[in-house]
């Protein structure tokens, strides 16, 4: 039977199996669709040797039968397809042809039909190639004037863009991929061929993991070893459960609690790393993410200002997958507004983004493994070699029970991949632009993400550099990855499959091809589009994009689906992390370590800081040293509170100096590596360890050249014969405390060219509040403040040992500082104090990292 007819609104098609057919709203298609949910070239009906097919040629919102969304469908008499809507997309029905009716070949359509009235005087002669002649219609090279957007040809109504039928409310399940549909499916991964089928035995355990002996090995360095188990109960019930798996175990998109569990239905699927199950039948289908996914955009529109401001206004775009996307526009246009809401760093208000159809916002969890973004600045350590920087990159990234050699392995062949391995023990500071953007890209390519986002990354780079790494991105996608790049580059955009131009106002003034686009705006050269932005800010470039037949041909069936606000996964979902806390905080550590014996230049200040500072402190004269002063004279000794004072200020401002700058620094890095997991407690905890071993360092440093040319007290008030040491350990505590502190300023500042001024300010209101310049105690205000000073109660700790109330006292009046007194609960009270004011700083430094977060992270 090689015939088969087509049904649709009363018209039939008899297909004859010598030639294809095509389905889509283009007029050139075979059957020709006036519904804007049906794509531009929505599918296609073949002869298959043994019966006919219907394939879905990668359309936006789907193909589906008896409610499933269909990749690829045998059509037999009484099959029903939809298109565009599993319920009320345009209808196909297929029956065998009566054997009097059966005509030689293709039933030519109504030519009202297949000729939508819209559409002749604009369609190109050959899509997609456009012809010579068009844009017919696209502006002069006077455009925009006003009369022009009224000659517009798009301005009349287009038919294609209002739907022929009413589009659902908010995409039922299976109609909008990825919006409704239940755990993913009905778009996603089922459409495409299973990559393998797994049996499960009824009453048996199915083991999954990376480790050889389980049943169902996955061999992805996102997986656990052991990550997950499958249950087939013998009443005919399935179970997965979590087996403490790093990087978690999804259901529909949602993460099973750690050890969880979860009875499947036949719809549900699982995501273990970059694999996809499946219940059909008694089988477990496995789906693959090689990379080769579509992803797309509906309507993403960001408003701040409690809504008042749009900053994005109803985006959509769409690309099948192996696609290069260059995002271009004038500065403001909200070109770094869109990349935050396609990678969830800030979802948008409303609309959503499909990734394989699947809502990425709804599944973020899950989905974000699969995401790599290359912010504008370096993402790791310049002052690292490569491979080092990558494998404690890598060591963060990859589940705690990777092995070291699997990890070091995976770094191998990206360095290889990237064309890095001969620079591998360079230091990135030492490579040029394009190569340093090459290391940025290796480590977002660990974790195989299929998408991947860059933010103007040949930003400063000479003409030859921006072509390389746009030729490096377009063989990443090449190879099987979707790739979307922000750029003020446009010397190498037809090296992109699209180009997405954003204009003033977060709106899209076009996106198609790149070749394409300035016959579009009507100019020859990117800068004239650009000044044409400038000049005309509040011309409707938004409104002429969607006028056109561009917008027809690449985004209206995106658009087909209403807007609706944007949903995101619950918080808690955030918490994944493929390492463990104390991991983490070591490897942070070591890292950190790294990179301060790489850094040559802070070291020797390091080191030098309190050298000098104790030497400083040594010039002062003071005949009696620290100890008392003769009895004669009331046992004073004014010299000692001096050389107190000294080095309680260069003690506090070496412990802030060494940590202002140091979360200012390397705050992309940070927000990168928290978008992929990184406990911020456990950032804050390595920062406190080494910096506090530094610390600690100077401050018995600074403690023996301080100390060592005076006479000493004669006894403390806690180790009685050893007063030096028990000053010594309140400087410890003082420059951890005044550590804490600059931590506080860095986190807090926007540049790091503030931390400078705001330490010295610091540092001078530290010497203004300790108590030895001038009475602070029992003045109002002025002693509640002094409180807040780590050195007022740092120089209470050594006054304490030193008998500071003593050496001090006037003879005229005496009035000892109350916290001052030479015992030993004044000590403990002064280190309290410090330790008090440390874990208030802590606090302020969690509190202000998190402001520099991707949104998502926030907790
Ligand atoms: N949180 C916010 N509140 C108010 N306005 C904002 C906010 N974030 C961004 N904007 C504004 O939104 C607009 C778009 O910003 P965005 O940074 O996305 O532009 P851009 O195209 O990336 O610019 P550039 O090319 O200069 O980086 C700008 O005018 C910016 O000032």
């Amino acid at each position: 039977m090689p015939e088969l007819v087509l049904e649709l609104n009363g018209q039939t098609w008899t297909l004859d199996r010598t030639r294809s057919y095509h389905l889509g709203r283009d007029p050139q298609a075979d059957l020709v669709f006036q519904d804007s949910r049906v794509s531009w070239r929505h599918a296609s009906v073949r002869w298959a040797g043994q019966g006919w097919v219907l394939e879905d040629n990668g359309s936006t919102n789907g193909t589906f039968s008896q409610g499933q969304r269909v990749q690829h469908l045998p059509l037999v008499p009484g099959t029903v397809v939809h298109l565009g809507n599993a319920t009320d997309g345009p209808r196909i029905t297929c029956s065998a042809p009566a054997a009097q009716q059966a005509p030689p070949a293709y039933q030519q359509p109504p030519a009202a039909y297949a000729q939508p009235p819209a559409y002749p005087q604009q369609q190109p002669a050959a899509y997609p190639q456009q012809p010579a002649a068009y844009p017919q219609g696209t502006p002069s090279h006077q455009f925009p004037q006003a009369q022009h957007a009224q000659q517009a040809p798009h301005t009349p109504a287009m038919p294609a863009a209002a739907p022929a039928s009413p589009v659902p409310p908010s995409g039922p399940p299976g109609g909008a991929p990825g919006a409704g549909a239940p755990a993913g499916f009905g778009g996603g991964p089922a459409d495409r061929g299973a990559t393998s089928l797994h049996r499960i035995a009824v009453g048996k355990v199915t083991r999954i993991g990376r480790a050889l002996e389980n049943e169902l090995v996955v061999s992805d360095l996102q997986v656990s070893r052991l990550h997950a188990e499958f249950l087939a109960h013998p009443d005919g019930r399935f179970e997965i459960r979590d087996m403490g798996s790093h990087n978690g175990t999804y259901v529909n998109g949602q993460q099973l609690p750690k050890n969880g569990h979860r009875y499947l239905g036949q719809n549900d699927t699982v995501g273990i790393g970059h694999s996809t199950f499946r219940l059909v039948g008694g089988q477990l289908q496995e789906f693959v993410d090689t990379g080769e996914v579509s992803f797309s955009a509906r309507h993403l529109t960001v408003k701040v200002n409690n809504g008042q401001l749009t900053i994005l206004n109803d985006v959509s775009f769409g690309v099948p997958e192996k696609s290069l996307i260059g995002v271009i526009g004038p500065s403001g246009s909200g070109k770094s507004t869109l990349l935050r809401a396609l990678t969830g760093y800030r979802p948008a208000t409303y609309g959503e983004v499909l990734y394989d159809h699947r809502n990425l916002y709804t599944h973020f969890a899950e989905l974000r493994h699969r995401i790599g973004l290359v912010p504008q600045d370096d993402i790791l350590h310049t002052a690292l070699p490569i491979r080092q920087a990558l494998r404690l990159a890598a060591q963060l990234r990859f589940p705690g029970d990777v092995a070291e050699a699997e990890r070091n392995a995976r770094v191998e062949e990206v360095l290889a991949e990237l064309k890095l391995s001969h620079h591998a023990t360079k230091r990135i500071s030492s490579l040029s632009g394009g190569q340093r953007k090459r290391v940025s890209v290796a480590l977002e390519l660990l974790t195989k993400p299929s998408l991947i986002f860059l933010d103007e990354p040949t930003s400063g780079l000479d003409p030859g550099m921006d072509r390389d790494v746009m030729q490096l991105l377009r063989g990443l996608a090449d190879d099987g990855r979707t790739v979307l790049v922000v750029t003020h580059s446009v010397a190498e955009l037809d090296l992109c499959d699209r180009v997405l131009v954003m204009a003033p106002g977060g709106g899209v003034a076009y996106f198609g091809p790149p070749k394409e686009a300035l016959n579009f705006f009507g100019y020859e050269t990117w800068a004239d589009v650009f000044s044409a932005f400038e000049n005309y800010r509040d011309y409707d470039w938004m409104g002429r994009w969607r006028g056109s037949q561009h917008y027809q041909m690449y985004a209206a069936d995106l658009d087909a689906v209403q807007p609706q606000a944007a949903q995101f996964q619950p918080m808690a979902a955030m918490q994944q992390k493929a390492q463990s806390w104390g991991s983490q905080v070591w490897t942070l550590m070591r890292r950190y370590a790294a990179v301060i014996v790489a850094d040559r230049g802070f070291l020797g200040l390091t080191v030098a800081l309190p050298i000098v500072l104790g030497a400083v402190s040594a010039f002062i004269p003071a005949d009696y040293g620290l100890g008392y002063g003769p009895q004669d004279r009331g046992f004073r000794n004014g010299d000692a509170s001096m050389v107190l004072l000294i080095l309680v200020v260069g003690m506090c401002f070496s412990g802030a100096a060494n940590a202002v700058r140091e979360l200012i620094k390397e705050r992309v890095i940070y927000e990168r590596e928290r978008a992929v997991g990184l406990s911020r407690s456990a950032y804050l905890m390595s920062k406190v360890f080494v910096l506090g071993i530094v610390t600690v360092l100077q401050a018995a440093i600074l403690s023996i050249i301080g100390f060592a040319p005076r006479d000493m007290p004669v006894e403390g008030v806690i180790v009685e014969d050893s007063p030096a040491l028990e000053m010594t350990v309140v400087l410890m505590a003082l420059g951890c405390t005044s550590m804490m502190l600059g931590l506080v300023i860095s986190a807090l500042v926007r540049t790091s060219e503030m931390t400078m001024p705001l330490l010295v300010m610091i540092s001078v209101i530290q010497l203004v509040f300790t108590g030895a310049l001038f009475k602070v105690h029992g003045s109002l205000g002025v002693e509640q403040l002094s409180w807040l000073m780590p050195s007022r109660w740092a120089l209470a700790g050594v006054g304490t040992t030193a008998d500071l109330n003593t050496l001090t006292a006037s003879p005229e009046e005496p009035d000892p500082d109350p916290i001052w007194k030479h015992e030993a609960g004044y000590w403990l009270l002064d280190m309290l104090m410090l330790g008090l004011l440390a874990v208030i700083c802590g606090y302020l430094v969690m509190k202000f990292l998190r402001r520099h977060e991707p949104e998502v992270m926030r907790n």
